[in-house]
């Protein structure tokens, strides 16, 4: 499903409209149809509420003026509506609604100073349900003045919140929130996701969100232009097709790991088991020469490799050789995980990115490495995918602020340097070379903890070694990875949740993808 900009809503709006001919009044018509029939799966008494629909000016407010008239023709009363304008400030499809809401003698309250402030307070405190028509996507700046306080006492009522389109004062266009924001329970956002709906911070102030069809073309959003995306359950739940019986593990390919430094071989541990959990069908991990002999008994399934290492116990850049050898049958190279930024493995990642000829997975210290000569990654032969933390992001590409422009700098990174990207954290964005950005909807804070970085890494690289192509594997490995925190969660709760609980939880929520 695509993720739109403000801009981008409005042009598919505009199209909707001009070349389709679907009148602007049916669209708003239908949005607050939306609206009214997610309250009535909301509040199942709705009919014995008292509700508060609190209108702007423009068409975010005429969306309310249509919940406005059909909770009034469903026989519910208790309907106030207050306009934070002057009618005459009005136009085209709200202006239509306003007319007509005014000829079905509805009472509409202006509110339209700061002096009526404590009569909204007293409006708010009097109604059960409050109905958020105030600002969508035609935002232009932080909320103030009159707006801000309708929008603070509205938070203050402490009563269930619906917002139309968007929370009122969140932007549309990205996770941040600059001033004033509607705290909604409830959101319905019209066509498709706006990004602000689903990036954090801003993403906090949706409630549960619900994406409802008003009519625009499904062909006019395909075939659109935005290159944002929203993960699905249905497009991940392709990836694991059933199995045809006649296969063995060969079938599903072999995955070199190479990863481990001394203090980190639970790291190497960990991503070369995950990549097994992921359906891969062999896996070898290589690791530093006095790592090999403590990582045999808890490997169990996985197969290890000794590499030479340098005088402090990290692989050497003497492993190339032994490395490359061991390259021969495998479909993809998992590189990073607590592998040390010794100048030596520095040294071996860079030449190792440059004349592997299978997809790569490169994660925390195989990226420190790539962020000391990015560049590299232009002569890499193969996919590369890199799956940073803001952190390593930052280092990637310094001088950039991460957290505030995550897609916009996942998406030119990818670019630049020719490589998949899951840029993690709350909503990880795996990015595209081909400018294509994909949100991803799963996971949760409990999963801020050691090693589920490396869990990821193991997955993507299992994925690929199924032949899964990168840009997939990437998308699927992120949403499993974070399906699998969510079903941890579920059980354990946030607090204690650990890597080695993903890694135990994968196979239960692939299985859960399949029945999806
Ligand atoms: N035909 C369409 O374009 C459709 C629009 N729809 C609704 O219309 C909304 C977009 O409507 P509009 O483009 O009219 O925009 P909005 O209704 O979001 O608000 C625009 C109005 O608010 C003012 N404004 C902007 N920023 C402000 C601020 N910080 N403080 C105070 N006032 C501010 C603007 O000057 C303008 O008058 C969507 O979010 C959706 O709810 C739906 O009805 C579906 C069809
Ligand atoms: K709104």
């Amino acid at each position: 499903m695509k993720v739109a900009t403000a801009e981008e809503i409005q042009e598919l709006d505009r199209r909707a409209i001009e070349e389709i001919g679907i009148p602007g009044v049916v669209l708003m018509e239908n949005a607050g149809l939306h609206v009214v029939r997610a309250m009535r799966d909301h509040f199942p008494d709705l009919d014995k509420q008292r509700v508060l629909i609190v209108c702007g000016k423009g068409n975010n407010g005429g969306d309310g003026l249509v919940v406005a008239r059909h909770l009034f023709n469903q026989g519910i009363d208790e309907v106030r509506v207050t306009l934070l304008a002057e009618k005459e400030q009005l136009k085209g499809d709200a202006k239509i609604n306003f007319d007509i809401v005014t000829k079905m003698n509805i009472p509409i309250i202006e509110i339209t100073s700061n002096e009526q402030i404590p009569a909204f307070r007293n409006l708010s405190a009097q109604a059960d349900i409050l109905v958020d028509a105030i600002l969508g996507t035609g935002l232009k700046d932080a909320v103030r003045g009159l707006y801000k306080n309708v929008i603070e006492s509205m938070n203050k009522a402490r009563r269930p919140i619906i917002s139309v389109d968007i929370p009122s004062g969140l932007s549309a266009d990205s996770g941040v929130v600059y001033g004033s924001c509607i705290k909604a329970d409830i959101t319905v956002t019209f066509a498709i996701p706006k990004r602000g709906v689903l990036l954090y911070p801003a993403a906090e102030y949706v409630g549960e969100l619900e994406i409802v069809d008003i009519g625009i073309p499904q062909q006019l959003i395909e075939h659109s232009d935005i290159k944002v995306h929203l993960v699905q359950a249905a497009t991940v739940k392709r990836t694991f097709r059933d199995r045809p019986a006649n296969t063995h593990k060969g079938t599903y390919g072999h995955v070199l790991t190479i990863a481990g430094s001394p203090g980190k071989a639970g790291a190497a541990l960990m991503a070369g088991r995950s990549a097994l959990r992921a359906g891969s069908g062999l896996v070898t991990l290589a690791v530093p020469e006095n790592l090999r002999i403590p990582l045999e008994i808890p490997t169990l399934e996985v197969m290890t490799a000794a590499l030479p290492e340098t005088k402090e116990g990290t692989i050497s850049l003497d492993a190339y050789d032994a490395i490359m050898a061991l390259l021969e049958d495998k479909r993809v190279l998992a590189l990073g995980p607590g592998l040390s930024t010794h100048p030596s493995t520095v040294e071996l990642v860079h030449r190792l990115i440059q004349s592997v000829e299978v997809p790569m997975v490169i994660d925390a210290d195989g990226i420190n490495a790539v962020a000391q000569n990015p560049g590299v990654l232009l002569k890499a032969k193969a996919p590369v995918v890199l799956t940073p933390h803001p952190g390593e992001m930052a280092r990637l590409v310094p001088n950039i602020a991460i957290q505030t422009n995550r897609i916009e700098v996942a998406q030119e990174t990818a670019r630049r340097y020719n490589v998949f990207l899951a840029l993690k954290g709350a909503r990880t964005v795996i990015a595209s070379p081909d400018g294509n950005v994909f949100i991803n909807p799963t996971g949760n804070p409990g999963m801020a903890t050691a090693g589920a970085g490396d869990v990821l890494t193991g997955i993507i690289a299992g994925l690929i070694s199924q032949n899964i192509i990168p840009v997939e594997a990437a998308k699927t490995g992120v949403y499993l990875h974070g399906l699998a925190g969510d079903l941890v969660a579920a059980e354990k709760g946030y607090y204690g949740l650990i890597a080695g609980d993903i890694l135990e939880m994968i196979p239960y929520a692939i299985k859960r993808i399949q029945e999806e």
